[in-house]
């Protein structure tokens, strides 16, 4: 089937889900791709209308082995007609639980005919230098393989002539999801002296939980622990306190380190 262009979406704070669908899109090959970046909160205020003449690609790190609760209210009033649509879930290499089949889900639910699904890895959002987990992943052997799953994906909608021709469920997982769509309330973030107030940190903040002439000021409450903040100080001032996420960067960095490998499922 001809596709007039391709939707890229996604939401990705610290840039790895982000990586991993411009790596489809570079396989996909279309001439007309457009990037829905979801990320800061007024991009997702506008709900997405897409139709049957589009592919959409939508990527969403995983959060405790699910889709970020954050973003499902705007994932589920996408209206959608029968578009056919790639689910991509990105997890820091430990597991990705039912994120994926719950991301399927949703994207029928709002009219959407999966083609396709994939879950790759990227560094952990709780990753430091001292106890790293999936360093600089996606890497290259990662975006090599999502280049090939993209061409995949185009060979399969290539082979048929329209999306009531897709067939159903590819994708695994189990229903009731497993995983906590419940994040923590935290107050883990310590600024140092390094910090010149550039004002980055709060433009990065996808929550908007960080006040933009105050970088030390932080609504815990809104915070989503998503370290995007702190991976992209260009001071490096941002670091984590003792406690909660600073014991999971270590336990993760210990348990974790083996190397996880990306699936796709066709
Ligand atoms: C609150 C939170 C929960 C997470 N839960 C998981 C998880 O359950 N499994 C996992 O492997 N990675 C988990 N991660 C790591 C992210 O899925 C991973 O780092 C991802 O690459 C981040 O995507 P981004 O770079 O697009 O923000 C979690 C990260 C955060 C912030």
């Amino acid at each position: 089937m001809k596709t007039e262009s391709v939707k890229l979406v996604y939401f990705s704070p610290t840039g790895t889900t982000k990586a991993v669908v411009q790596g489809i899109a570079r396989g996909i090959q279309h001439e007309n791709v457009e990037l829905l970046d979801i990320t800061r909160p007024d991009a997702r205020v506008q709900p997405l209308e897409t139709s049957e003449n589009e592919l959409l690609v939508v990527g969403v790190p995983v959060y405790m082995g699910r889709v970020p609760a954050l973003v499902t209210e705007w994932l589920h009033a996408i209206a959608a007609r029968n578009t056919p649509a790639v689910c991509v879930v990105v997890y820091g290499n430990r597991v990705y639980d039912d994120a994926l089949i719950e991301l399927e889900d949703i994207l029928t639910g709002c009219g959407c005919r999966p083609i396709a699904g994939a879950a790759y890895i990227g560094e952990h959002s709780f990753s430091t230098d001292e106890t790293p987990t999936a360093k600089d992943r996606p890497d290259a052997g990662d975006l090599h393989h999502a280049e090939s799953f993209g061409r995949k994906i185009r060979e399969k909608l290539d082979a048929i002539a329209s999306a009531d021709q897709i067939p159903d469920g590819a994708i695994p997982g189990c229903r009731p999801y497993r995983g906590d769509s419940k994040l923590w309330t935290v107050d883990f973030i310590a600024v140092g002296d390094a910090c010149v107030r550039c004002g980055t940190c709060a433009e990065v903040c996808p929550v908007g939980a960080i006040d933009p002439e105050d970088s030390t000021a932080i609504d815990t409450k809104k915070c989503i622990t998503c370290c995007a903040c702190i991976k992209r100080c260009p001071k490096h001032a941002r670091t984590m306190k003792p406690g909660l996420v600073r014991d999971a960067s270590l336990r993760l960095h210990t348990l974790y380190s083996e190397r996880k490998e990306p699936e796709y499922f066709l």
